[in-house]
């Protein structure tokens, strides 16, 4: 059924079943693909088709196993070949190129670290657009700026796909958890047909219209994210400074109006300057760059990301890119100085 209303938010981990969107394909649904995984499957899904996966990180190996456990008939491929022999050993297919995975499959999804790796898997030599064609989705679900996301969107609707983009909200465990929250936007009949598999992976979805909401949605959630984890930072050491228990002052703020579950997840390990990663601080730093561009596009002032994003670019400078994004307190420490400077 076609989607006419331009948001919409739904919230929902079941989908009534439909037709069969892909008759012609190998995959089963609610069928578990191993007795290994049966006992770790907590949601099965209702799609048929082949599904493809590119880009098995942080996120997007968690993702795609969840896509497994479910049942999913999953097709994965990985710039670096060894990070798709788990998901091969579990049932996975492999191709070469994200070209071959998006002709074998029926919709790929994408989940890549930036703008500059997400345009040249979708639409670089060997591309995912070179394999796609009329009846076949594209889901791009890396985080990346919407003039992004329009372009993909081109080079596969030229190819006669679908595009969407949907961009997550929610970390490495609510990855592992299928606990995500997809921002999605572009055609509404992908979104229809991939909604299944959003809720294999996520706990909510958005529908938010034309492509570029998802990306401004994601970029906005993370900016503001990205300031309050330099506030804390700042909070923090502080506290230390005045000869404050940190511990105390995190216990303090989680009973407070204040409170956020980023706060008491990471407050603990800050304040033993452990920094285990779940969201890199470059990817941190690269929405911050992103969200200043959103808002130049609309003249709108950001002078509190803009600073949040000085310090990311210091930690990152100094070598903590590939830390959790909560190492951006190691800027504040006095210890790190500014690559200007
Ligand atoms: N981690 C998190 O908490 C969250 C992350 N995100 C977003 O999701 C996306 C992925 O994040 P995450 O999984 O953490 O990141 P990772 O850095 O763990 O994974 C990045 C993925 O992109 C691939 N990649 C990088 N550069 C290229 C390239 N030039 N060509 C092909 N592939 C490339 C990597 O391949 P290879 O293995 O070969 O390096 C890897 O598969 C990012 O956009 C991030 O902002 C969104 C929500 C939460
Ligand atoms: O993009 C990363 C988001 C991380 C989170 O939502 O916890």
């Amino acid at each position: 059924m076609a989607i006419t209303s331009s948001f919409y938010p739904t919230i929902s981990t079941s989908s009534p079943r439909r037709p069969a969107p892909f008759p012609n394909s190998r995959c089963t649904f609610a069928t578990v693909v191993s007795s290994q995984l049966s006992k770790e499957a907590t949601k099965s899904v209702e799609f048929q088709g082949r599904v493809g996966f590119l880009g098995l990180g942080i996120m997007g190996t968690p993702m795609a196993l969840n896509l497994i456990k479910a049942g999913c008939d999953i097709t994965v491929w990985n710039r670096t070949k060894s990070k798709c022999d788990h998901l091969i050993n579990l049932g996975a297919k492999y191709e070469s190129s994200p070209a071959e995975v998006a002709s074998s499959c029926n919709v790929t999804f994408a989940m890549l670290a930036d703008p500059e790796s997400a345009i040249d898997v979708a639409c670089g030599t060997n591309g995912a657009a070179k394999g796609m064609g009329p009846g076949k989705g594209y889901v791009d679900v890396s985080t990346v700026d919407g003039a992004t996301a329009k372009l993909i969107n081109k080079h596969i609707k030229d190819s006669g796909a679908l595009f969407l983009e949907a961009p997550v909200s929610g970390s490495k465990k609510p990855a592992e958890d299928g606990q995500l929250i997809f921002l999605a936007a572009g055609d509404a009949s992908l979104y229809e047909t991939v909604a299944p598999l959003l809720d294999v992976m996520g706990k909510s979805r958005f529908y938010l219209g034309e492509v570029g909401n998802g990306a401004a949605m994601k970029l906005v959630v993370n900016m503001i994210m990205g300031s309050m984890m330099a506030s804390f930072s700042e909070g923090l050491l502080l506290g230390e400074q005045v000869g404050l228990d940190p511990n105390v002052l995190v216990e303090v703020i989680s009973q407070g109006a204040i409170s956020a579950p980023m706060y008491s997840v990471k407050g603990p390990s800050m304040v033993k300057a452990s920094y285990p990663t779940a969201f890199p601080l470059k990817h941190q730093q690269k929405d911050l760059r992103l969200a200043l561009g959103l808002a130049e596009s609309v003249s709108q002032p950001i002078p509190i990301a803009a600073a949040a994003n000085e310090l990311y670019k210091a930690a990152k400078f100094h070598g903590l890119g590939d830390q959790d994004f909560s190492a951006v307190i190691e800027a504040l420490r006095g210890k790190l100085q500014h690559p200007e400077h």
